[in-house]
């Protein structure tokens, strides 16, 4: 695909964040309102989404990022379609992003939408956070061309796509999707069918975990904050969570997770086989050359300086590094 023509079917959060990021890298895009309406109220719904990206783009040329006469051909790059014009708008288009609420009811309508108004090999994307992959897949005729696409918020601003491709998914659409995402800046990962993918997954964990402790009062919801963004999320910038188990040791996740299921005697706690397995095999990670990566033929001191000194960048950045006390 040289530059695919993009079309939008939604016209919310993920759908105006991620017209912004196609229209920013220069593709034109039919962003279209998916629910139907009255044209005042068409209207008004196309003015919001225009003045939100105009907003995020002012703000970004604010910090330097671009400059604001971009802003107008950025803008210009955006096409706005009520529902009742959805087939014009998506007769030419190469590539279909679905962004309608994550309701399976509503979802399914608009695929039936995409399926008798696009070209048969008109990719489709589903940017559904939680769904998996084969549970939409059924819904569109020729699945080839079907996968999803995990944006996360805002799309604008954060790398990652997850890419979740189903079993019909053409081997063609996942490597187009890639390069697309790869041409304009984005981190794509693949992720076989599951629901949630990967970090809706993990961070549904957490954030329940988070509500929990603020239900039981450990701790003031200020603090957990200040924990979660001053211990816990700070340094997963810059090391992988399975990484991190290795540099911690599997075996401090093990002894700690069976520490936390006897006395909270709940099973989320418990280690996974995995863990229990590595650390039979002893293979707990850096001190023993092998965890979840392979360390033995790594210069290990020269990759654990590269992490920490992109630690210290990070919190430098933030202000969080203090210099030596300094005799007077
Ligand atoms: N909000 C978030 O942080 C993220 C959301 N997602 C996923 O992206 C998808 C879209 O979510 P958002 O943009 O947040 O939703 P949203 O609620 O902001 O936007 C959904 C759009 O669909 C329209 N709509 C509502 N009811 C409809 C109906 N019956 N028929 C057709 N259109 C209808 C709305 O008017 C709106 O234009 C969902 O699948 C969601 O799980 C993915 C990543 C992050
Ligand atoms: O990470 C994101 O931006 C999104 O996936 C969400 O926040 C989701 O809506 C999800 O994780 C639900 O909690």
């Amino acid at each position: 695909m040289e530059k695919p023509k993009i079309a939008i079917v939604g016209c919310g959060r993920m759908g105006i964040g991620i017209a912004q990021v196609f229209a920013y890298e220069g593709f034109m895009v039919n962003l279209i309102d998916a629910k139907e309406r009255s044209g005042e109220e068409a209207n008004e719904v196309f003015r919001q989404a225009g003045d939100q990206i105009a907003h995020h783009l002012f703000f970004l040329s604010n910090l330097n990022i671009l400059d604001k006469k971009m802003i107008a051909p950025i803008l210009q790059r955006i096409n706005f379609y009520p529902s009742i014009q959805m087939d014009s708008a998506l007769l030419e288009a190469d590539l279909v992003f679905e962004a309608v609420p994550e309701v399976g009811e509503i979802k399914k309508t608009i695929l039936d939408q995409l399926n008798r108004w696009t070209k048969e090999e008109t990719i489709i994307a589903s940017t559904t956070s939680t769904f998996s992959v084969n549970d939409l897949a059924g819904q569109v005729l020729h699945p080839e061309r079907f996968l999803c696409t995990h944006w996360l918020n805002p799309a604008y601003l954060m790398p990652l796509v997850e890419v979740s491709p189903g079993e019909h998914t053409s081997r063609n659409t996942l490597d187009q999707i890639f390069r697309l995402l790869e041409s304009i800046g984005k981190i794509p990962v693949k992720c076989n069918p599951s629901p949630g993918f990967i970090v809706p997954r993990i961070q549904a964990l957490a954030m329940n975990e988070a509500a929990r402790l603020a239900e039981e009062g450990v701790a003031s919801p200020e603090d957990i904050d200040k924990a979660s963004r001053f211990g816990f999320g700070l340094r997963f910038a810059v090391l992988g969570l399975l990484e991190f188990i290795d540099w911690g040791g599997g075996d401090i996740l093990y002894y700690a997770s069976n520490y936390l299921k006897d006395s909270f005697q709940e099973d989320r706690f418990s280690p996974p086989q995995v863990v229990v397995e590595h650390m039979e095999q002893g293979h707990i990670g850096i001190k023993s050359g092998k965890g979840f990566f392979d360390y033995s033929q790594r210069d290990m001191a020269r990759y654990q300086q590269e992490t920490i000194a992109k630690f210290v960048d990070l919190l430098n950045h933030l202000g969080l590094i203090r210099p030596p006390h300094q005799e007077a």
